[in-house]
């Protein structure tokens, strides 16, 4: 049967200071004894607004029918001001919400957005002013259904102090509602939908099954704009205006003697989860008290739709963040700083974008085609001199450091200073070549090429990451595009041929070249020309660029691929870049997730090194006489050894890299057992990196539809003396 009509309940009482102007709601009878409130105001007349329990039961009973839910709901009256497709569109976009994982965000001790999605609670309660939620966290699987359920008590934590800072300074904060929410009235035309700015209103405990649950109540601080997520069908929840009913019930308890609304019409409780009387009614006859049924519970409508004046209700905050304009000004490094590679709310359609592209901005929504490109203002090469680390031509100094057990040699060569890092128990090597005036201003060198790279399209984009963890798409931080042979690079990246690249592109892989071959000439005692031969049957044959902006970065990851040759090496240039070098979690550990001994050899510097080594014969032993046993073994060594699996280890090295320098990585094991970050305090930065990959170890599939030829640009750093 089709519920029928509500009559709506308007306006509006409420317990603001100010006068107050009272209607009593038109379907409710006067006299009855249950609840009386009188409000006075001159020009109004003066009533009495009394309701009796059967009254308030038949709002709530209106307030809780949802005629359309599911995949029925009906469309929303509106359309949302900002929405996204993903997680990572969003909260790359939006200054209030910016949690990739939770419910919450929040920063300097304020909650500043909510994100509320499939997990709800069944007394979470959404309509056009107000949410009820049921705070994150301590939910686990149900064994039998597969739901989530409360599995832990909850008390009020971080989350619950930054709502109530946000309620004393009257700090309102945004709610967006994800697609799968069960609560929200209408069908959200997008995965996430930005509701609208929020008072908090109450913080309180509850209890659902045998747990403690923290809830919040949450009232939309402008009520005079339309809330887009009502439904076009009128559900029941709106037939009564806020702060049309009298105000709650708040009662002291006799135990505590705290005081506490009363949110459910089954009878008041005392809130205070520490009281004897914390969740129980006392029934009015007996005086025994009881827990109430769970299933019975009904918000109390004087509770659900009180209004609470805020001194800035009705205020506009804006929900459209980073309108990236640029100053006017030509300011060198101000369109790539921070908030032009963080998204911005597409101003034709509302949808978060993420900037993909070096570019500028291309809004995903296939409805639209909006697009922005700043303009870019070149950024001097000789704006990134630092005055306090003069460059001479001199021998450069040095600015990197390492933990005692690494070996570092240095030499000086071309106008480089070159320091060379051994790891113990590694076959290979790290070099730091750090360019002095000479190398940094050679004709088409380094302050050549970053002045190039910026006046040209070399087709840089953030690049997808299929396996992220996000719903949505996922893109790496940096901008990235590969040259010659593909390269599968964390992202796979559309390769381009070294015939149509840009000359920076060409002049480093030429570079690098020379580079490789003077440090391997300098390790075997030979001469470039001598290591010449042998190079030029496998010299690099790929280059990696990537471009960072302002706080972009790469995380540890390593480059150990199968395919690639054992000498990698990269040309940084722009701003200085810190790389930091450490072992992998699991060699470092010597323990999988799974709690399993990683049976690699243990290196120097690993947890329990000492022991771990003097085990390793018997378990190389095992794993060749008796493969059970071996298996048993490595689950009992990490209990055996107390080696713990979380953390991550030290760095070993950490370099510098000033604009012009190369690094140099040799050794397959340096890759297998270690990995490397890099990350930049400046306004924009280039690394250039160079691989050979062996074209057998393509798919098919892979393998380009253009030739890779070898390189031609013949640098030699004759030109550096
Ligand atoms: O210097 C950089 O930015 C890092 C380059 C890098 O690690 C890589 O291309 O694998």
């Amino acid at each position: 049967m089709e519920p029928e009509l509500p009559v709506h309940v308007q306006s509006s009482y409420t317990n603001a200071p100010s006068p107050t102007v009272i209607h009593a709601p038109q379907t409710l009878s006067e006299g009855d004894t249950e609840v009386t409130t009188e409000h006075e105001h001159s020009e109004e007349r003066s009533l009495a607004i009394t309701i009796s329990e059967e009254q308030l039961y038949a709002i709530a009973h209106r307030l809780s029918i949802r005629p359309l839910l599911g995949s029925a709901k009906s469309e929303p009256s509106g359309q949302p001001e900002v929405w996204a497709d993903g997680r990572q569109e969003l909260c790359e976009t939006l200054h209030y919400y910016r949690a990739y994982q939770g419910a919450c965000y929040s920063t300097g001790g304020f909650v500043r957005g909510f994100m509320f999605d499939k997990v709800a609670h069944p007394r979470d309660y959404i309509d056009s002013n107000v949410v009820i939620s049921r705070a994150g966290g301590g939910l686990t699987k149900d064994k039998d259904s597969g739901e989530m359920k409360v599995g832990r008590d909850q008390v009020e934590d971080t989350v619950a102090q930054g709502l109530r800072n946000c309620m004393n300074q009257f700090n309102p904060v945004v709610i967006i509602t994800g697609v799968d929410n069960p609560h929200i009235p209408s069908k959200p035309p997008h995965q996430y939908c930005v509701l609208d700015y929020f008072k908090p209103t109450h913080i309180w405990v509850e209890k659902s099954g045998r747990s403690k649950i923290v809830r919040y109540r949450f009232e939309k601080l402008n009520t005079k704009k339309d809330s887009w997520w009502s439904p076009t069908q009128k559900d029941m929840t709106d037939s009564v205006d806020l702060g049309s009913l009298p105000p709650p019930i708040e009662k002291a308890c006799e135990t505590c003697g705290v005081s506490s609304p009363q949110i459910y019409l089954n009878g008041w409780m005392c809130l205070q989860p520490a009281c004897m009387l914390f969740w129980n009614i006392i029934a009015s006859d007996t005086k025994a008290n009881y827990e109430p049924d769970e299933a019975s519970l009904t918000y109390d409508p004087r509770f659900l739709k009180q209004k609470t004046p805020w001194h800035n209700d009705d205020h506009e905050y804006p929900l459209v963040s980073n309108n990236v304009e640029l100053s006017g000004h030509c300011v060198p490094g101000e369109d790539t700083s921070q908030a032009f590679w963080l998204g911005m709310v597409c101003p034709e359609c509302g949808r978060c974008i993420s900037r993909l592209s070096w570019m500028g901005w291309e809004c995903q929504n296939p409805a639209c085609g909006f697009r922005k490109e700043p303009t870019h203002t070149l950024i001097p090469a000789v704006s990134l001199r630092e005055p306090l680390w003069p460059l001479t031509n001199s021998y450069p100094l040095s600015r990197d450091t390492t933990v005692p057990s690494i070996d570092v040699r240095v030499s000086f060569v071309h106008g480089y200073r070159i320091n060379r890092y051994s790891i113990p128990g590694i076959t290979g090597f790290i070099t730091h070549m750090i360019a002095n005036k000479i190398v940094v201003e050679e004709s088409g060198g380094p302050d050549t090429m970053f002045e190039e790279l910026q006046q040209t399209d070399i087709g840089l984009r953030r690049r997808s990451m299929p396996n992220g963890q996000l719903k949505g798409p996922n893109y790496c931080r940096h901008f990235a595009v590969n040259y010659g042979m593909p390269y599968k690079f964390i992202a796979a990246t559309a390769s381009q041929s070294f015939n149509d690249a840009a000359r920076p592109i060409t002049a480093t892989r030429s570079r690098l070249n020379w580079a490789a071959k003077l440090l391997l000439a300098l390790e075997s005692n030979q001469s470039v020309d001598d290591i010449e031969k042998g190079w030029k049957e496998k010299e690099f044959n790929e280059v990696l660029a990537l471009g960072y902006f302002e706080q972009q970065k790469i995380n540890y990851h390593d480059d150990g691929e199968y395919g690639l040759g054992p000498t990698i090496a990269t040309l940084s240039l722009g701003a200085p870049g810190a790389m930091r070098i450490r072992m992998k979690a699991r060699h470092y550990h010597g323990v999988s997730s799974a709690g399993v001994y990683d049976d690699a050899p243990p290196l120097p510097g690993c947890q329990q090194y000492a022991a771990r080594l003097a085990l390793q014969p018997s378990l190389d032993a095992l794993k060749l006489s008796d493969s059970r046993g071996y298996t048993a073994r490595r689950k009992e060594i990490p209990k055996e050894l107390k080696l713990k699996s979380s953390g991550n280890a030290k760095d070993v090295l950490n370099m510098l890299l000033g604009h012009g320098d190369i690094v140099v990585m040799h050794g397959a094991e340096l890759q297998r057992y270690y990995e490397h970050a890099v990350e930049h305090a400046g306004k924009l930065r280039f690394a250039l990196t160079c691989r050979y990959i062996d074209p057998q170890s393509l798919k098919e599939a892979d393998k380009p539809d253009y030739e890779v030829g070898p390189d031609m640009d013949g640098y030699d750093g004759s030109r550096l003396c």
